[in-house]
């Protein structure tokens, strides 16, 4: 064999290229938190406590009841507490034995035991219905999420950046996770650190100003690392978010066969790994900037730390504040700086999960925005007549319109072949039939209804589509043909839908017949080959006896056994609907009573097969390549 270069030659003689960087522009393309001032992103603590207060009510009142009453105890038993100790010192700290001391002080003393018991029970309770809420708030603010991008118009996906702003969404709903604990910790240290600087105050009006100069540099601190996170975050979306499916694709059994023999292997770990890198570039780029926010904040906390001890002293040895007071002093303030710093620490946690429930906030507003609103009329009876007028779709970012100017009547009974080169609108043209995008110019109607004012559901409840590359659901056989339209409890329309692609014998081949997981990856599960999926694929819309039937390559992957039963039940079932089936092997157009031949989204030609095979024009030439081998 005469082969000057092989994939063998060429094998480690080349580094392979880095994964492409990805840099955007348009509205998502903007940070929204970039250019908010410091006091505007503090301020929005009161809005997310106010947030997560209200999705929380939604889910479990009682739990929301308790959790905003036990930082109320837990304030009301630091202030017995504080109080207690203050008439505990005096006996204490006066002459006397240490039993007659001890004896005088047992009142107190007893309070102050009875007030911290008190605070943990509240702890307790707390946590409880912490734990109550949460995970059912994280289930509903995931699935808002999964609904919101289900329900999207599906031109939205093909907007720049949406999928990135879904990934920076993802975030938001991950500190679900850790929000109530966050706001409930927040508020019990708000209530406690009010109540020890009342009694602080009361003290000596000096102590507290020092004590909140001693917090506030580890409280600015703080906020300002987690604005430095979040930047980091957001610089690192749109590599995370690609990162994230090529983690999937790479690793699923799905697609191993191609992975392992073009030894893709070690290309994808590289990418992996390069995209990971560079995320953490990224982040080490901004270790710097956290530690000088880190020694600076500390710094000045010391300071005004040795500042508060000082005056203390200072005023217990000139005996500007009795011994007794002094001692309770102590213990408020070290009460207060505990409440204080947890305050800080919850307050910051509170400010950096608000940082990504904005984002999730945002998200899911622009994906309700972008929900269909098209009117509420309904296709109420079966539709008997599609047409198009000059319909044009151009995707976003496009110069060229995929279709660009269409016009096509279709009535029940009708089969039509849409056939065309690669890229000539076929699938998208298919798009704008069943309303699954609007046409930017021009109008499809259904029964004279325009889609645009539609109710689409009323739409989709009569169409069937086997698109051109389908989904393989891990789920049994029985749900992959039934879903989403389960229609009986028993599964003769299944099995006659099975029957229709003749996949009966390797259904019942497997090991539980139609309740076999179709999932190989999962214990238990089966996998079908190509072709059977296909098939799954096919009896899928034909179980919804739809009245348009759309098939996008049905029959790519079939055995000419499976292609000749396929398109022999699409004719016998014709008459009591609309089929459309767009395909490349210009044979199987021969069932079409009618074709239309597309090029850059324009029909160029149409008419019946034997028509189109004397016409001298795209399709013969497509034909008389198709049979040149
Ligand atoms: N989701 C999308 N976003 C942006 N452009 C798209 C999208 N889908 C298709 N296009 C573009 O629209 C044009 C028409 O694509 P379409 O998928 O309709 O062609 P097709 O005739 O079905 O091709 P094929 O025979 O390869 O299936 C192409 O230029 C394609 O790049």
């Amino acid at each position: 064999m005469a082969s000057t270069e092989t994939a063998h030659d060429q094998a480690g003689s080349v580094p392979p290229p880095p994964p492409a960087e990805i840099t955007y522009t348009g509205e998502y393309s903007i940070n929204p938190l970039g250019e908010a001032s410091f006091g505007k992103l503090c301020a929005q603590i009161p809005t997310v406590l106010r947030r997560i207060v209200a999705m929380a009510w939604r889910i479990d009142r009682t739990a929301v009841a308790l959790l905003l009453a036990c930082p109320v105890l837990v304030g009301v038993a630091a202030a017995v507490l504080l109080a207690a100790t203050a008439r505990a010192m005096h006996p204490l700290l006066t002459d006397g034995t240490v039993t007659d001391r001890l004896h005088q002080a047992a009142p107190a003393l007893v309070v102050v035991g009875i007030a911290a018991g008190l605070a943990r029970i509240a702890g307790t309770v707390a946590t409880y219905a912490e734990r109550r809420i949460t995970p059912r708030l994280t289930t509903e603010t995931d699935t808002a999420l999964v609904e919101a991008v289900c329900r999207v118009e599906a031109s939205a996906h093909t907007v720049d950046g949406f999928s990135d702003r879904q990934e920076a969404a993802e975030m938001g709903v991950i500190r679900t996770h850790v929000m109530v604990t966050d706001a409930q910790r927040f508020l019990s240290a708000l209530v406690k650190m009010v109540t020890a600087s009342a009694a602080i105050s009361v003290l000596n009006p000096l102590l507290l100003p020092l004590l909140l100069l001693a917090v506030l540099p580890a409280g600015v601190g703080a906020i300002l690392t987690a604005r430095v996170d979040y930047e980091i975050h957001y610089a690192n979306v749109a590599d995370r978010n690609v990162r994230g499916m090529m983690r999937w694709w790479s690793t699923t059994p799905k697609y191993g066969d191609e992975v392992r023999a073009n030894s893709m292997t070690d290309y994808l770990v590289f990418w992996y790994r390069s995209l990971s890198e560079r995320c953490d570039t990224r982040t080490l780029a901004a270790a710097p900037r956290t530690l000088r926010i880190g020694l600076l904040s500390s710094l000045a906390a010391g300071v005004f730390l040795v500042a508060t001890w000082g005056a203390l002293a200072w005023l217990a040895v000139t005996g500007r504040i009795a011994l007794a007071l002094a001692a309770t002093a102590v213990v408020a303030v070290q009460t207060t700086l505990a409440a204080l710093s947890q305050v800080i620490i919850n307050g910051a946690a509170l400010f950096h999960t608000s940082l990504y429930l904005t984002d999730m906030q945002a998200f899911l507003d622009d994906a309700s925005a972008r929900a269909p609103r098209r009117g509420a009329s309904q296709v109420d009876t079966p539709v008997a007549e599609i047409r198009l007028e000059e319909a044009v779709y151009r995707y976003p970012g496009k110069d060229k319109p995929a279709v660009a100017g269409v016009s096509l009547t279709l009535r029940r009974g009708d089969i039509l072949a849409v056939v065309g080169a690669n890229g000539s609108g076929k699938s998208t043209l298919t798009r704008l039939i069943t309303g699954i995008y609007l046409a930017d110019k021009g109008r499809v109607t259904w029964n004279g209804m325009d889609l645009a004012e539609v109710d689409p559901q009323s739409v989709w409840r009569q169409t069937g589509l086997v698109p051109q590359i389908f989904a393989q659901w891990p789920l049994r056989v029985r749900e992959n043909i039934t879903l989403g339209q389960p229609r009986t409890h028993h599964d003769d329309p299944v099995w006659e839908a099975v029957d229709a692609v003749g996949l009966r014998e390797a259904i019942q081949d497997l090991p539980t017949g139609l309740d076999t997981l179709l999932a190989r990856e999962i214990f238990g599960g089966a996998e079908l080959s190509g072709g059977q999926w296909q098939r799954i694929a096919c009896s899928r819309a034909l179980y919804r006896r739809p009245a348009l039937l759309i098939l996008d390559e049905p029959t790519s992957q079939m055995d000419p056994r499976g292609e000749h039963q396929v398109f022999e039940r699409i004719k016998a079932i014709a008459a009591d609907r609309i089929t459309i089936v767009v395909t490349h092997r210009l044979e199987n157009t021969r069932l079409a009573d009618h074709i239309v031949v597309l090029e850059h989204g324009r029909i160029t030609e149409q008419g019946r097969y034997d028509d189109l095979v004397h016409a001298g024009g795209l399709f013969a030439e497509l034909l008389a390549l198709s049979s040149d081998r």
